[in-house]
């Protein structure tokens, strides 16, 4: 494991700010190190220009362990990270986003659940089945995330995720993963999928 993945973190910001997805101070990406703490991005930081300070380190209780810079203040949505931490004990990355798609396709359902197209791109979220159904969660975007944290983890402890990401409503993803390299590659995935559904349903495409 990683001793500090600040530098992975960083490098995931850039991009998906430059893609848009991490608009101004929008998201939040975190990684575990060995005591089973986690890094993660520093409340309200412009996500597109991060550096090391801009971070602070949590236990899995939400203590504030280490903060290079007294100023900072955890995510606002730490508690989101640490019930994805407390659920699946191989998550050693947690990234969260706000991309106009991953917005969009919440409204597409009313329920808890997002249906996603059988494409190829699921294997890269672990479905290798032929033709599968497969849903991705969808949470209520309550005012007080700790809430949203609680309803996570209740869900999540009745019912094991078939992707390792959930979605808030009008808000943006959430992915989690045993690397940061693989929290990555699991964005690109959900973000490539959601733009999939946007597109699907300009053409009248079911699935
Ligand atoms: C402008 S984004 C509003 C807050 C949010 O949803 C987010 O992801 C960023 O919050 P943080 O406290 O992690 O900066
Ligand atoms: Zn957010």
């Amino acid at each position: 494991m990683n001793t500090d993945p600040r530098e992975s973190l960083m490098e995931a910001s850039r991009q998906f700010y430059q893609l848009g997805w991490m608009a101004g101070t929008a998201g939040n990406l975190s990684a575990r190190v060995e005591d089973g703490s986690f890094w993660i991005t520093a409340s309200g930081k412009q996500k597109g220009k991060l550096v090391a300070d801009d971070f602070v380190r949590v236990s899995l209780t939400g203590e504030l362990l280490e903060t290079p810079n007294p100023e900072n203040k955890p995510s606002a949505e730490t508690s989101i990270h640490q019930a994805i931490y407390s659920c699946f004990a191989d998550a050693r990355a947690c990234y969260h986003v706000h991309s106009v798609e991953a917005k969009l396709v919440t409204n597409f359902v009313e329920g808890e659940k997002l249906p996603l197209p059988p494409i190829e791109m699921l294997k890269g979220l672990g479905v290798w089945e032929e033709n599968p159904q497969v849903f991705m969660p969808v949470f209520h975007n309550h005012l007080q995330v700790p809430k949203i944290a609680q309803e996570i983890s209740d869900r999540f402890h009745r019912e094991t995720p078939q992707v390792p990401a959930l979605l808030i409503r009008n808000h943006g993803v959430t992915v989690w993963a045993n690397s940061a390299a693989e929290a990555e590659n699991h964005v690109e995935l959900a973000e490539y999928i959601f733009r999939y559904i946007v597109a699907a349903r300009q053409v009248g495409i079911k699935f």
